[in-house]
């Protein structure tokens, strides 16, 4: 339905996108994850043409819409990052605007109005001025906004960056209802792997501006197929316990996280005891342990060397 072919974006010498080749086929949820600065933000800003590509091209159903963007403006729906409402109206007052420059009106935009409303969970606060909205609620009705006309493809830039629980939780749900109940496909970036995870069918994982790897949970899973992940609660940190184990040849990663110490390593029937035997030399004592398979993060981890969050 909807394509990047070799994206490139240049800004004064600086290269924050290259070789972008990216689809979306219809009625799909994807993922697009990578940490700050990773070209997300650039990438969507040139699928929905607000920026030109210093190279490659944006396809909707074959046809290029670089020069010709209006085909795809008329069924793509861009959510960005900052929001974009008018304060002193109430949302009612703000969808009313915005359906009537889409060109809406009469009983269809009421209706519009109110089921988008429901969408987002806001339909008792309707006549509440935004600037009395928590940041939450703000995201909520600028997603609203990006309804109104019913688009085929919705393009989120991190909708959930900052917010309460309890709005992130509507804004999931809209995600999820958009896409089982009407259809719509859907390009969901973050760099919350938990939220990728629950509400798309595949990913891209971008880093320095390229696409390092794609697709399901599972194919990704297999990147670290060989691997598995041991958490270790112990009963105090120890620097040089910590730094025995990064010699071990078994093992890929060692990381301090809240949980304990997390380490990945090669499947090998050794590891364990290896491991006991070198708390035992230090005196650290293993209160707890845990094999688990890598999850994405760790697959994250592993193809970019840092955590999506640091
Ligand atoms: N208008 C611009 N001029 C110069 N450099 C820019 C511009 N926009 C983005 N960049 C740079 O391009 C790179 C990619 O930025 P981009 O905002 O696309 O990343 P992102 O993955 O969306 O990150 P974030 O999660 O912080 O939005 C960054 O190094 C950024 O500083």
């Amino acid at each position: 339905m909807l394509e990047t072919v070799e994206l490139r974006k240049v800004f004064k010498g600086k290269t924050a996108v290259e070789e972008v080749s990216l689809y979306l086929k219809e009625g799909e949820s994807v993922g697009l994850i990578g940490p700050n600065g990773a070209g997300k933000s650039t990438t969507i800003s040139m699928i929905s043409s607000l920026l030109k590509p210093t190279a490659g091209d944006v396809r909707l159903n074959g046809q290029s819409v670089i020069k010709h963007p209006q085909q795809l403006r008329k069924v793509l729906g861009v959510v960005p990052q900052e929001i974009a409402l008018y304060e002193e109206l109430s949302s009612y007052e703000n969808l009313k605007f915005f359906g009537k420059v889409y060109g809406l009106k009469g009983k269809e935009l009421e209706l519009k109005i109110q089921e988008l409303l429901d969408m987002v969970g806001l339909r008792d606060r309707q006549k509440e001025l935004i600037r009395t909205y928590s940041g939450g609620m703000k995201r909520r009705i600028n997603i609203a906004v990006a309804l109104m006309h019913d688009p085929k493809i919705v393009i989120m830039d991190e909708p959930t960056v900052g917010i309460d629980p309890q709005s992130r939780n509507h804004i999931l749900d809209t995600v999820r209802h958009l896409s089982r109940e009407k259809g719509t496909t859907v390009l969901y970036t973050s760099h919350y792997m938990e939220e990728v995870e629950q509400l798309c069918s595949r990913m891209y994982i971008m880093d320095h501006g390229r696409i390092i790897a794609s697709g399901t949970k599972e194919e990704l899973q297999l990147i670290l197929s060989g691997e598995e992940t041991l958490l270790l609660r112990l009963d105090r940190q120890h620097a040089e316990f910590t730094e025995e184990l990064q010699t071990l040849a078994a093992v890929r990663q060692v990381e301090e996280t809240e949980l304990g110490l997390k380490l990945i390593v090669t499947k090998n029937h050794q590891i364990l005891s290896r491991v006991v035997q070198a708390a035992e030399r230090f005196d650290v004592q293993i209160l707890n342990i845990h094999i688990d398979s890598p999850s994405l993060e760790d697959v994250f981890l592993h193809l970019t060397g840092r955590n999506l969050r640091d």
